[in-house]
Protein backbone atom coordinates (compact mmCIF):
# COMPACT_ATOMS: atom_id res chain seq x y z
CA UNK A 1 0.00 0.00 0.00
CA UNK A 2 1.58 3.18 -1.11
CA UNK A 3 -0.10 6.34 -0.27
CA UNK A 4 1.45 10.59 -1.05
CA UNK A 5 2.23 12.53 1.73
CA UNK A 6 4.35 15.80 2.12
CA UNK A 7 7.33 15.46 4.46
CA UNK A 8 8.81 18.76 5.13
CA UNK A 9 12.63 17.24 5.40
CA UNK A 10 12.23 15.75 2.23
CA UNK A 11 9.46 17.29 0.16
CA UNK A 12 7.00 14.90 -1.63
CA UNK A 13 7.22 11.20 -0.85
CA UNK A 14 5.80 8.05 -1.14
CA UNK A 15 4.99 6.53 2.17
CA UNK A 16 4.27 2.69 2.55
CA UNK A 17 3.87 -0.11 5.18
CA UNK A 18 7.49 -1.41 4.76
CA UNK A 19 6.29 -4.04 2.20
CA UNK A 20 6.41 -2.30 -1.20
CA UNK A 21 6.92 -4.21 -3.91
CA UNK A 22 8.32 -3.84 -7.65
CA UNK A 23 4.95 -3.92 -8.39
CA UNK A 24 4.06 -0.98 -5.71
CA UNK A 25 6.30 1.14 -7.16
CA UNK A 26 5.28 0.58 -10.74
CA UNK A 27 1.78 1.24 -10.24
CA UNK A 28 3.17 4.76 -8.21
CA UNK A 29 5.15 5.50 -11.28
CA UNK A 30 2.24 4.99 -13.04
CA UNK A 31 -0.15 7.49 -11.27
CA UNK A 32 2.73 9.70 -11.10
CA UNK A 33 2.24 9.36 -15.17
CA UNK A 34 -0.76 9.68 -15.33
CA UNK A 35 -1.28 12.90 -12.60
CA UNK A 36 1.63 14.11 -14.95
CA UNK A 37 -0.01 13.56 -18.07
CA UNK A 38 -4.04 14.44 -17.10
CA UNK A 39 -2.50 17.68 -16.06
CA UNK A 40 -0.46 18.21 -19.24
CA UNK A 41 -3.70 16.85 -21.43
CA UNK A 42 -5.53 19.53 -19.10
CA UNK A 43 -3.33 22.56 -19.82
CA UNK A 44 -2.80 21.66 -23.29
CA UNK A 45 -6.79 21.55 -24.25
CA UNK A 46 -7.03 24.44 -22.08
CA UNK A 47 -4.97 26.60 -24.21
CA UNK A 48 -6.48 24.85 -27.66
CA UNK A 49 -9.91 26.32 -26.56
CA UNK A 50 -11.12 29.33 -28.71
CA UNK A 51 -12.51 32.03 -27.04
CA UNK A 52 -15.16 32.79 -29.64
CA UNK A 53 -16.25 30.41 -32.23
CA UNK A 54 -14.65 32.93 -35.09
CA UNK A 55 -11.20 33.30 -33.34
CA UNK A 56 -8.50 32.05 -36.02
CA UNK A 57 -7.54 28.91 -35.64
CA UNK A 58 -5.42 28.03 -32.77
CA UNK A 59 -1.94 26.52 -33.08
CA UNK A 60 -1.07 25.05 -29.26
CA UNK A 61 2.36 24.30 -27.98
CA UNK A 62 3.57 21.71 -27.16
CA UNK A 63 4.72 23.55 -23.79
CA UNK A 64 1.44 24.64 -22.55
CA UNK A 65 0.85 28.69 -22.44
CA UNK A 66 4.85 29.36 -22.36
CA UNK A 67 6.27 27.18 -25.47
CA UNK A 68 5.63 29.60 -27.79
CA UNK A 69 7.19 32.54 -25.69
CA UNK A 70 10.02 30.39 -24.91
CA UNK A 71 10.46 30.00 -28.89
CA UNK A 72 10.08 33.28 -29.41
CA UNK A 73 13.00 33.81 -26.65
CA UNK A 74 15.59 31.32 -28.01
CA UNK A 75 14.58 31.53 -31.74
CA UNK A 76 14.07 35.19 -32.47
CA UNK A 77 11.95 36.09 -35.16
CA UNK A 78 12.71 32.66 -36.86
CA UNK A 79 10.12 31.24 -34.50
CA UNK A 80 7.14 31.99 -35.88
CA UNK A 81 8.22 32.80 -39.03
CA UNK A 82 8.92 29.26 -39.30
CA UNK A 83 5.26 28.49 -37.64
CA UNK A 84 3.92 30.44 -40.28
CA UNK A 85 5.61 28.72 -43.24
CA UNK A 86 4.34 25.32 -41.96
CA UNK A 87 1.03 26.52 -41.67
CA UNK A 88 0.57 28.31 -44.89
CA UNK A 89 -2.86 27.25 -45.45
CA UNK A 90 -3.82 29.68 -42.28
CA UNK A 91 -4.19 33.75 -43.71
CA UNK A 92 -4.37 34.23 -39.54
CA UNK A 93 -3.69 31.75 -36.51
CA UNK A 94 -3.76 32.25 -33.20
CA UNK A 95 -0.69 31.53 -30.60
CA UNK A 96 -1.96 31.43 -26.91
CA UNK A 97 0.26 32.55 -24.34
CA UNK A 98 -0.09 33.46 -20.54
CA UNK A 99 -3.45 35.41 -20.34
CA UNK A 100 -3.40 36.65 -23.61
CA UNK A 101 -3.54 35.82 -27.27
CA UNK A 102 -0.83 36.87 -30.28
CA UNK A 103 -2.49 36.43 -33.90
CA UNK A 104 -0.49 36.12 -36.46
CA UNK A 105 -1.42 37.55 -39.96
CA UNK A 106 -0.05 35.93 -42.86
CA UNK A 107 -2.19 36.56 -45.82
CA UNK A 108 -1.55 40.28 -47.86
CA UNK A 109 -5.06 40.81 -48.24
CA UNK A 110 -5.74 40.05 -44.38
CA UNK A 111 -2.32 42.72 -43.65
CA UNK A 112 -4.21 45.40 -45.85
CA UNK A 113 -7.68 44.58 -43.63
CA UNK A 114 -5.43 44.86 -40.12
CA UNK A 115 -4.16 48.28 -41.76
CA UNK A 116 -7.56 49.41 -42.19
CA UNK A 117 -8.93 48.91 -38.69
CA UNK A 118 -6.67 51.29 -37.19
CA UNK A 119 -9.29 52.42 -34.65
CA UNK A 120 -9.28 49.47 -32.96
CA UNK A 121 -6.08 47.25 -33.92
CA UNK A 122 -3.50 50.34 -33.31
CA UNK A 123 0.50 50.60 -32.78
CA UNK A 124 0.21 53.44 -30.41
CA UNK A 125 -0.95 52.31 -26.97
CA UNK A 126 1.92 49.75 -27.18
CA UNK A 127 4.77 52.75 -27.29
CA UNK A 128 4.64 53.93 -24.12
CA UNK A 129 5.99 50.99 -22.38
CA UNK A 130 8.10 49.76 -25.30
CA UNK A 131 10.03 53.53 -25.67
CA UNK A 132 9.97 53.59 -21.68
CA UNK A 133 12.37 50.37 -21.87
CA UNK A 134 14.44 50.81 -24.40
CA UNK A 135 15.20 54.99 -24.09
CA UNK A 136 14.93 54.57 -20.31
CA UNK A 137 12.34 57.53 -20.07
CA UNK A 138 11.88 59.11 -16.32
CA UNK A 139 8.03 58.34 -14.96
CA UNK A 140 7.13 62.36 -15.56
CA UNK A 141 8.10 61.60 -19.44
CA UNK A 142 6.00 58.86 -19.39
CA UNK A 143 3.33 60.51 -18.32
CA UNK A 144 3.44 62.73 -21.14
CA UNK A 145 4.24 60.23 -23.66
CA UNK A 146 0.99 58.49 -22.51
CA UNK A 147 -1.29 61.73 -22.79
CA UNK A 148 -4.00 61.63 -26.01
CA UNK A 149 -2.80 58.30 -27.77
CA UNK A 150 -4.85 58.17 -30.65
CA UNK A 151 -6.74 61.08 -30.71
CA UNK A 152 -9.82 61.74 -32.70
CA UNK A 153 -10.26 64.67 -35.03
CA UNK A 154 -10.44 67.12 -33.43
CA UNK A 155 -9.73 66.07 -30.09
CA UNK A 156 -7.06 67.23 -27.68
CA UNK A 157 -3.38 65.92 -29.05
CA UNK A 158 -0.54 64.11 -26.93
CA UNK A 159 3.05 64.06 -27.97
CA UNK A 160 3.32 60.99 -29.87
CA UNK A 161 0.13 61.56 -32.31
CA UNK A 162 2.10 65.74 -32.90
CA UNK A 163 5.21 64.06 -33.47
CA UNK A 164 3.96 60.87 -36.00
CA UNK A 165 2.01 63.77 -38.30
CA UNK A 166 4.98 66.36 -38.25
CA UNK A 167 7.50 63.39 -38.93
CA UNK A 168 5.13 62.02 -41.89
CA UNK A 169 4.11 65.09 -43.44
CA UNK A 170 8.40 66.30 -43.37
CA UNK A 171 9.47 63.54 -44.74
CA UNK A 172 6.62 62.89 -47.20
CA UNK A 173 7.32 64.08 -51.57
CA UNK A 174 8.39 67.54 -51.57
CA UNK A 175 11.00 70.18 -51.15
CA UNK A 176 11.79 69.49 -47.56
CA UNK A 177 12.47 65.30 -48.74
CA UNK A 178 14.34 67.08 -51.45
CA UNK A 179 16.71 68.96 -49.44
CA UNK A 180 16.97 66.36 -46.97
CA UNK A 181 17.90 63.62 -49.49
CA UNK A 182 20.45 66.39 -51.09
CA UNK A 183 22.02 67.12 -47.55
CA UNK A 184 22.43 63.51 -46.98
CA UNK A 185 23.91 62.51 -49.93
CA UNK A 186 26.20 65.11 -49.84
CA UNK A 187 27.17 64.20 -46.43
CA UNK A 188 28.26 60.75 -47.83
CA UNK A 189 29.67 61.73 -50.87
CA UNK A 190 31.99 64.23 -48.33
CA UNK A 191 33.14 61.01 -46.30
CA UNK A 192 33.03 58.87 -49.52
CA UNK A 193 35.76 61.52 -50.62
CA UNK A 194 37.93 62.02 -47.89
CA UNK A 195 38.11 57.73 -47.48
CA UNK A 196 39.26 58.01 -51.03
CA UNK A 197 41.67 60.62 -50.65
CA UNK A 198 43.28 59.05 -47.71
CA UNK A 199 43.55 55.28 -49.19
CA UNK A 200 46.35 54.41 -51.75
CA UNK A 201 46.74 50.73 -50.72
CA UNK A 202 43.80 48.61 -50.96
CA UNK A 203 42.03 48.40 -47.63
CA UNK A 204 40.78 44.91 -46.05
CA UNK A 205 37.13 45.67 -44.31
CA UNK A 206 34.46 44.21 -42.78
CA UNK A 207 32.43 45.57 -45.65
CA UNK A 208 28.77 46.32 -43.11
CA UNK A 209 31.67 47.90 -40.79
CA UNK A 210 32.77 49.88 -43.36
CA UNK A 211 29.32 50.87 -44.71
CA UNK A 212 28.17 51.62 -41.10
CA UNK A 213 30.59 53.94 -40.11
CA UNK A 214 30.17 55.64 -43.44
CA UNK A 215 25.61 56.01 -42.29
CA UNK A 216 26.53 56.11 -38.91
CA UNK A 217 28.35 59.64 -38.97
CA UNK A 218 26.59 61.06 -42.10
CA UNK A 219 23.25 60.57 -40.52
CA UNK A 220 24.24 62.05 -37.29
CA UNK A 221 25.95 64.94 -39.50
CA UNK A 222 23.28 65.88 -41.64
CA UNK A 223 20.43 65.68 -38.83
CA UNK A 224 22.28 67.17 -35.64
CA UNK A 225 25.01 69.03 -37.26
CA UNK A 226 28.48 69.18 -38.27
CA UNK A 227 29.27 69.09 -34.22
CA UNK A 228 27.34 66.30 -33.42
CA UNK A 229 29.21 64.82 -30.24
CA UNK A 230 29.58 61.35 -32.32
CA UNK A 231 32.24 63.26 -34.67
CA UNK A 232 32.65 66.20 -32.29
CA UNK A 233 33.61 64.18 -29.47
CA UNK A 234 35.41 60.85 -30.37
CA UNK A 235 36.52 60.14 -27.16
CA UNK A 236 33.49 59.65 -26.06
CA UNK A 237 33.03 55.86 -28.58
CA UNK A 238 29.88 57.10 -29.28
CA UNK A 239 29.59 55.38 -32.54
CA UNK A 240 30.71 52.13 -31.19
CA UNK A 241 28.03 52.89 -28.47
CA UNK A 242 24.94 53.29 -30.84
CA UNK A 243 25.72 49.60 -32.38
CA UNK A 244 25.94 48.57 -28.61
CA UNK A 245 22.76 49.60 -28.48
CA UNK A 246 21.26 48.50 -31.53
CA UNK A 247 22.79 45.38 -30.65
CA UNK A 248 20.98 44.90 -27.37
CA UNK A 249 17.52 46.10 -28.22
CA UNK A 250 16.01 43.00 -27.23
CA UNK A 251 17.70 42.41 -23.88
CA UNK A 252 16.42 46.14 -22.87
CA UNK A 253 13.11 45.31 -24.32
CA UNK A 254 13.02 42.56 -21.65
CA UNK A 255 13.42 45.04 -19.26
CA UNK A 256 14.50 42.93 -16.20
CA UNK A 257 17.30 45.02 -14.10
CA UNK A 258 18.88 46.10 -17.86
CA UNK A 259 21.96 47.80 -16.48
CA UNK A 260 23.17 44.22 -15.56
CA UNK A 261 21.62 42.09 -17.64
CA UNK A 262 22.04 44.53 -21.05
CA UNK A 263 25.20 45.61 -19.55
CA UNK A 264 26.30 47.44 -22.88
CA UNK A 265 23.30 48.40 -24.49
CA UNK A 266 22.11 50.29 -21.21
CA UNK A 267 25.44 52.16 -20.95
CA UNK A 268 25.62 52.68 -24.67
CA UNK A 269 22.46 54.26 -24.83
CA UNK A 270 23.08 56.32 -21.46
CA UNK A 271 26.36 57.97 -23.36
CA UNK A 272 24.65 58.29 -26.40
CA UNK A 273 21.70 60.27 -24.58
CA UNK A 274 23.94 62.19 -21.95
CA UNK A 275 26.20 63.56 -25.06
CA UNK A 276 23.02 64.58 -26.83
CA UNK A 277 21.43 66.54 -23.97
CA UNK A 278 25.16 68.05 -23.59
CA UNK A 279 25.18 68.74 -27.15
CA UNK A 280 21.07 70.35 -27.33
CA UNK A 281 21.50 72.28 -24.55
CA UNK A 282 24.54 73.73 -25.24
CA UNK A 283 23.95 74.94 -30.01
CA UNK A 284 21.51 77.34 -31.59
CA UNK A 285 19.06 74.89 -32.59
CA UNK A 286 17.93 77.20 -35.53
CA UNK A 287 21.29 77.12 -37.00
CA UNK A 288 23.15 73.93 -36.14
CA UNK A 289 20.96 70.94 -36.92
CA UNK A 290 18.44 70.35 -39.35
CA UNK A 291 15.00 71.48 -39.71
CA UNK A 292 13.43 68.56 -38.67
CA UNK A 293 15.43 68.10 -35.43
CA UNK A 294 14.25 71.51 -34.66
CA UNK A 295 10.52 70.62 -34.94
CA UNK A 296 11.15 67.48 -33.18
CA UNK A 297 12.64 69.02 -30.16
CA UNK A 298 9.74 71.92 -30.76
CA UNK A 299 7.01 69.48 -30.03
CA UNK A 300 8.53 67.46 -27.36
CA UNK A 301 9.49 70.55 -25.57
CA UNK A 302 5.66 72.09 -26.29
CA UNK A 303 4.60 69.03 -24.46
CA UNK A 304 6.52 69.67 -21.34
CA UNK A 305 9.34 67.15 -21.56
CA UNK A 306 12.66 68.70 -19.85
CA UNK A 307 15.36 68.91 -22.23
CA UNK A 308 17.13 66.12 -21.32
CA UNK A 309 14.36 63.93 -22.28
CA UNK A 310 13.96 65.13 -25.52
CA UNK A 311 17.36 64.56 -26.22
CA UNK A 312 16.93 61.18 -24.96
CA UNK A 313 14.33 60.65 -27.28
CA UNK A 314 16.50 61.54 -30.33
CA UNK A 315 18.21 58.30 -29.97
CA UNK A 316 14.99 56.78 -31.40
CA UNK A 317 15.58 59.25 -34.21
CA UNK A 318 18.86 58.60 -34.61
CA UNK A 319 18.30 55.16 -34.50
CA UNK A 320 15.35 55.15 -37.22
CA UNK A 321 17.54 56.90 -39.33
CA UNK A 322 20.69 55.04 -39.32
CA UNK A 323 20.04 51.26 -38.54
CA UNK A 324 18.15 49.99 -41.91
CA UNK A 325 19.85 52.42 -44.25
CA UNK A 326 23.21 50.94 -43.09
CA UNK A 327 22.29 47.53 -43.13
CA UNK A 328 20.45 47.76 -46.30
CA UNK A 329 23.35 49.70 -48.19
CA UNK A 330 25.83 46.94 -46.77
CA UNK A 331 23.30 43.83 -48.64
CA UNK A 332 22.40 46.46 -51.84
CA UNK A 333 26.56 46.51 -52.02
CA UNK A 334 27.48 42.95 -51.80
CA UNK A 335 24.44 41.72 -53.74
CA UNK A 336 25.98 43.78 -56.86
CA UNK A 337 29.72 43.23 -56.45
CA UNK A 338 28.76 39.35 -55.75
CA UNK A 339 27.62 39.06 -59.24
CA UNK A 340 30.33 40.63 -61.66
CA UNK A 341 27.39 40.72 -64.57
CA UNK A 342 24.91 42.78 -62.22
CA UNK A 343 27.98 44.96 -61.79
CA UNK A 344 28.60 45.71 -64.75
CA UNK A 345 24.54 46.53 -65.30
CA UNK A 346 24.58 48.32 -62.66
CA UNK A 347 27.50 50.93 -63.50
CA UNK A 348 26.02 50.75 -67.21
CA UNK A 349 22.86 51.95 -65.87
CA UNK A 350 24.99 54.49 -63.72
CA UNK A 351 26.59 56.28 -66.51
CA UNK A 352 23.19 57.97 -67.35
CA UNK A 353 23.15 59.33 -64.15
CA UNK A 354 26.84 60.89 -63.58
CA UNK A 355 28.73 63.46 -65.75
CA UNK A 356 32.62 64.67 -65.79
CA UNK A 357 32.46 67.96 -64.43
CA UNK A 358 34.30 70.40 -66.90
CA UNK A 359 37.66 70.11 -65.62
CA UNK A 360 37.72 66.24 -65.37
CA UNK A 361 38.38 66.12 -61.81
CA UNK A 362 34.79 65.50 -60.59
CA UNK A 363 32.11 62.90 -61.10
CA UNK A 364 28.63 64.88 -61.15
CA UNK A 365 26.01 62.26 -59.22
CA UNK A 366 22.69 63.61 -60.65
CA UNK A 367 20.52 61.91 -57.28
CA UNK A 368 17.35 62.22 -59.14
CA UNK A 369 18.72 59.83 -62.40
CA UNK A 370 19.85 57.74 -60.31
CA UNK A 371 16.13 57.20 -59.24
CA UNK A 372 15.01 57.02 -62.52
CA UNK A 373 17.21 55.82 -64.99
CA UNK A 374 18.46 52.49 -62.90
CA UNK A 375 15.91 50.28 -63.04
CA UNK A 376 18.11 47.38 -61.97
CA UNK A 377 19.63 49.08 -58.90
CA UNK A 378 16.48 49.79 -57.65
CA UNK A 379 15.59 46.56 -58.39
CA UNK A 380 18.13 44.88 -55.98
CA UNK A 381 17.80 47.31 -53.52
CA UNK A 382 13.95 46.25 -52.98
CA UNK A 383 14.71 42.46 -53.43
CA UNK A 384 17.96 43.03 -50.51
CA UNK A 385 14.38 44.58 -48.66
CA UNK A 386 12.21 41.59 -49.05
CA UNK A 387 14.88 39.12 -48.67
CA UNK A 388 16.58 41.04 -45.55
CA UNK A 389 13.17 41.70 -43.96
CA UNK A 390 11.37 39.67 -41.27
CA UNK A 391 9.58 42.28 -39.48
CA UNK A 392 6.38 42.48 -37.22
CA UNK A 393 4.18 45.19 -38.06
CA UNK A 394 2.41 45.11 -34.28
CA UNK A 395 -0.92 45.77 -33.01
CA UNK A 396 -3.17 46.01 -30.07
CA UNK A 397 -6.61 45.03 -30.14
CA UNK A 398 -8.29 47.89 -28.13
CA UNK A 399 -11.42 46.60 -28.53
CA UNK A 400 -13.51 43.43 -29.66
CA UNK A 401 -12.73 43.20 -33.47
CA UNK A 402 -14.11 41.23 -36.31
CA UNK A 403 -11.81 41.39 -39.21
CA UNK A 404 -12.39 41.49 -42.64
CA UNK A 405 -15.80 39.92 -41.49
CA UNK A 406 -14.69 36.86 -40.38
CA UNK A 407 -11.80 36.66 -37.48
CA UNK A 408 -12.93 37.31 -34.10
CA UNK A 409 -9.82 39.14 -32.42
CA UNK A 410 -10.55 39.65 -28.73
CA UNK A 411 -9.90 42.96 -27.11
CA UNK A 412 -6.34 42.96 -25.06
CA UNK A 413 -4.84 40.57 -27.61
CA UNK A 414 -2.13 41.37 -29.89
CA UNK A 415 -1.92 41.03 -33.72
CA UNK A 416 1.55 40.81 -35.51
CA UNK A 417 1.45 40.83 -39.33
CA UNK A 418 4.31 38.06 -40.19
CA UNK A 419 6.32 39.87 -43.19
CA UNK A 420 9.01 37.17 -42.96
CA UNK A 421 6.33 34.55 -43.83
CA UNK A 422 4.59 36.61 -47.18
CA UNK A 423 8.63 37.68 -48.10
CA UNK A 424 9.05 33.89 -48.17
CA UNK A 425 6.09 32.46 -49.42
CA UNK A 426 5.83 31.50 -52.94
CA UNK A 427 2.13 31.73 -52.90
CA UNK A 428 3.21 35.19 -53.04
CA UNK A 429 6.70 35.52 -55.18
CA UNK A 430 6.71 32.68 -57.26
CA UNK A 431 8.47 29.37 -56.61
CA UNK A 432 11.88 30.89 -56.82
CA UNK A 433 10.44 33.20 -53.44
CA UNK A 434 13.78 31.58 -51.67
CA UNK A 435 16.15 32.91 -54.03
CA UNK A 436 17.67 36.32 -54.58
CA UNK A 437 16.74 37.35 -57.95
CA UNK A 438 18.19 40.76 -58.70
CA UNK A 439 15.90 41.03 -61.51
CA UNK A 440 12.51 40.06 -59.69
CA UNK A 441 11.15 44.30 -59.40
CA UNK A 442 11.99 45.09 -63.02
CA UNK A 443 9.84 41.68 -64.15
CA UNK A 444 7.32 43.07 -62.10
CA UNK A 445 5.58 46.01 -63.76
CA UNK A 446 3.88 48.57 -61.97
CA UNK A 447 0.88 50.18 -61.74
CA UNK A 448 -0.85 53.45 -60.46
CA UNK A 449 -2.61 52.06 -57.60
CA UNK A 450 -2.77 55.07 -54.68
CA UNK A 451 -2.82 52.00 -51.71
CA UNK A 452 -0.04 53.33 -49.44
CA UNK A 453 0.97 50.15 -48.17
CA UNK A 454 2.73 48.19 -50.36
CA UNK A 455 5.51 50.49 -51.25
CA UNK A 456 6.96 48.42 -53.70
CA UNK A 457 7.86 51.27 -55.17
CA UNK A 458 9.52 52.53 -51.73
CA UNK A 459 10.33 55.90 -52.37
CA UNK A 460 10.01 56.53 -56.32
CA UNK A 461 7.61 59.12 -55.24
CA UNK A 462 4.43 56.80 -55.42
CA UNK A 463 3.57 55.36 -52.53
CA UNK A 464 1.70 51.25 -53.37
CA UNK A 465 1.03 50.37 -56.27
CA UNK A 466 -0.03 46.64 -57.63
CA UNK A 467 2.73 45.51 -59.54
CA UNK A 468 2.16 42.48 -61.97
CA UNK A 469 4.82 39.08 -61.98
CA UNK A 470 4.58 38.87 -65.93
CA UNK A 471 6.24 35.26 -65.16
CA UNK A 472 3.52 34.02 -63.13
CA UNK A 473 0.84 36.65 -64.88
CA UNK A 474 -0.53 37.27 -61.22
CA UNK A 475 -0.71 40.30 -59.24
CA UNK A 476 1.72 40.92 -55.85
CA UNK A 477 -0.87 42.14 -53.37
CA UNK A 478 0.30 45.62 -52.28
CA UNK A 479 0.74 44.52 -48.17
CA UNK A 480 2.67 41.68 -49.18
CA UNK A 481 5.41 43.78 -49.61
CA UNK A 482 6.40 44.61 -46.01
CA UNK A 483 9.90 46.12 -45.70
CA UNK A 484 8.55 49.19 -44.55
CA UNK A 485 5.65 47.96 -42.49
CA UNK A 486 2.18 49.57 -43.26
CA UNK A 487 -1.02 51.52 -42.99
CA UNK A 488 -0.25 53.99 -39.79
CA UNK A 489 3.17 52.86 -38.88
CA UNK A 490 4.31 52.90 -42.25
CA UNK A 491 8.40 53.86 -42.62
CA UNK A 492 7.64 57.98 -43.04
CA UNK A 493 11.38 57.81 -43.98
CA UNK A 494 11.27 55.28 -46.98
CA UNK A 495 11.51 57.68 -49.30
CA UNK A 496 14.46 59.22 -48.35
CA UNK A 497 15.72 56.14 -47.10
CA UNK A 498 15.71 55.15 -50.77
CA UNK A 499 17.00 58.32 -51.88
CA UNK A 500 20.00 58.20 -49.79
CA UNK A 501 20.32 54.47 -50.04
CA UNK A 502 20.91 54.69 -53.90
CA UNK A 503 22.93 57.72 -53.93
CA UNK A 504 25.49 56.08 -51.31
CA UNK A 505 25.34 52.51 -53.31
CA UNK A 506 26.19 54.78 -55.93
CA UNK A 507 29.08 56.34 -54.90
CA UNK A 508 30.90 53.06 -53.76
CA UNK A 509 29.67 51.41 -57.18
CA UNK A 510 31.29 53.34 -59.33
CA UNK A 511 33.91 54.81 -56.71
CA UNK A 512 35.60 51.32 -55.59
CA UNK A 513 36.36 48.29 -56.62
CA UNK A 514 35.67 45.09 -54.12
CA UNK A 515 37.03 41.59 -53.95
CA UNK A 516 37.05 38.67 -51.43
CA UNK A 517 39.72 39.26 -48.43
CA UNK A 518 40.93 35.87 -48.75
CA UNK A 519 42.92 36.33 -52.27
CA UNK A 520 40.78 37.87 -54.42
CA UNK A 521 37.88 36.68 -56.25
CA UNK A 522 34.44 36.41 -55.99
CA UNK A 523 32.85 37.53 -52.30
CA UNK A 524 30.65 34.82 -51.20
CA UNK A 525 26.73 36.18 -49.94
CA UNK A 526 25.82 34.61 -46.72
CA UNK A 527 22.73 33.99 -44.80
CA UNK A 528 21.17 36.16 -42.64
CA UNK A 529 21.10 36.61 -39.08
CA UNK A 530 17.37 35.68 -38.33
CA UNK A 531 17.36 34.21 -34.70
CA UNK A 532 17.13 37.45 -33.33
CA UNK A 533 14.43 40.08 -32.46
CA UNK A 534 13.54 41.17 -36.40
CA UNK A 535 13.81 44.93 -35.30
CA UNK A 536 15.06 45.95 -38.63
CA UNK A 537 16.86 44.58 -41.86
CA UNK A 538 18.82 41.84 -40.60
CA UNK A 539 22.39 41.83 -40.45
CA UNK A 540 24.73 38.65 -42.11
CA UNK A 541 25.26 35.78 -40.14
CA UNK A 542 29.24 35.79 -40.60
CA UNK A 543 31.44 39.00 -41.15
CA UNK A 544 32.10 39.65 -45.14
CA UNK A 545 35.72 40.53 -45.40
CA UNK A 546 36.53 42.45 -48.43
CA UNK A 547 39.73 44.29 -50.10
CA UNK A 548 38.72 48.10 -51.27
CA UNK A 549 40.28 49.46 -54.13
CA UNK A 550 40.00 52.68 -55.33
CA UNK A 551 38.65 52.78 -58.80
CA UNK A 552 38.10 55.71 -59.82
CA UNK A 553 39.75 58.19 -57.71
CA UNK A 554 37.50 61.62 -58.72
CA UNK A 555 35.92 63.70 -56.01
CA UNK A 556 32.12 62.90 -56.12
CA UNK A 557 29.88 65.57 -56.67
CA UNK A 558 26.22 64.98 -56.01
CA UNK A 559 24.10 67.79 -57.89
C1 LIG B 1 15.87 50.93 -45.59
C2 LIG B 1 15.61 51.80 -44.63
C3 LIG B 1 14.43 51.71 -43.72
C4 LIG B 1 13.59 50.66 -43.45
C5 LIG B 1 13.64 49.26 -44.04
C6 LIG B 1 12.64 51.11 -42.47
C7 LIG B 1 11.62 50.31 -41.95
C8 LIG B 1 10.73 50.73 -40.99
C9 LIG B 1 9.72 49.89 -40.41
C10 LIG B 1 9.49 48.43 -40.75
C11 LIG B 1 9.01 50.63 -39.54
C12 LIG B 1 7.83 50.17 -38.67
C13 LIG B 1 6.60 50.05 -39.53
C14 LIG B 1 5.48 49.28 -38.90
O1 LIG B 1 5.52 48.96 -37.72
O2 LIG B 1 4.49 49.01 -39.60
C15 LIG B 1 9.59 51.96 -39.54
C16 LIG B 1 9.14 53.00 -38.76
C17 LIG B 1 9.74 54.23 -38.73
N1 LIG B 1 10.77 54.67 -39.53
FE1 LIG B 1 11.76 53.59 -40.93
N2 LIG B 1 12.90 52.41 -42.15
C18 LIG B 1 13.98 52.82 -42.89
C19 LIG B 1 14.56 54.06 -42.85
C20 LIG B 1 14.13 55.12 -42.11
C21 LIG B 1 14.75 56.41 -42.06
C22 LIG B 1 15.98 56.80 -42.86
C23 LIG B 1 14.04 57.18 -41.19
C24 LIG B 1 14.22 58.62 -40.75
C25 LIG B 1 15.05 59.46 -41.22
C26 LIG B 1 12.97 56.35 -40.67
C27 LIG B 1 12.04 56.76 -39.74
C28 LIG B 1 11.07 55.96 -39.19
C29 LIG B 1 10.17 56.39 -38.12
C30 LIG B 1 10.16 57.75 -37.44
C31 LIG B 1 9.33 55.30 -37.84
C32 LIG B 1 8.22 55.23 -36.78
C33 LIG B 1 6.91 55.61 -37.40
C34 LIG B 1 5.77 55.69 -36.41
O3 LIG B 1 5.14 54.66 -36.13
O4 LIG B 1 5.48 56.78 -35.92
N3 LIG B 1 13.05 55.12 -41.25
N4 LIG B 1 10.63 51.99 -40.44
Amino acid sequence: MLQLSWNWDWGLSWAGDGSGTAADWGTAALTAIAVVGGVYLLLYRMQTARKHPDEPPIIASAVPYVGHLLGMAMQGGRYVKGIGLRNRDKPIFTLPVPGSRIYIVTDPSLAAAVQRASKTLSFTPLVPDIITRILGLDADTVAIVRRHLDPEPGAPRGVLADMHDMVYAYLGPGDALNDLSLAAARELARQVNAFTAASSLPETVDLLVWVRHFVTLGTAAFLYGEQNPLAARPELGLEDAFWDFDHGLGRLLMGVLPSLTARAPYRGREALAAALADYLADVDLDTAVSPIIQKRVAIMRAHGMSPAAAARCEVSFLFAGIVNTATTTFWVVLQIFARSELLACVRAELAGAVVDSEDGKRLQLDLDAVKTRCPTLLSVFRECLRVGSDNYSTRLVKTDTVLAGRHFLRAGSVVQVAGGVMHADPAIWGPDADDFDPERFVKLQGSSSSSSSASTTAGSGTDGGKPQQQQQHHQVHPAAFRAFGGGKTLCPGRHFATNEILAFVAMIVLGFDLDAADGGGEIAVPGKEDGVLPVHILEPKTAVNVRILVRDGREIVVV
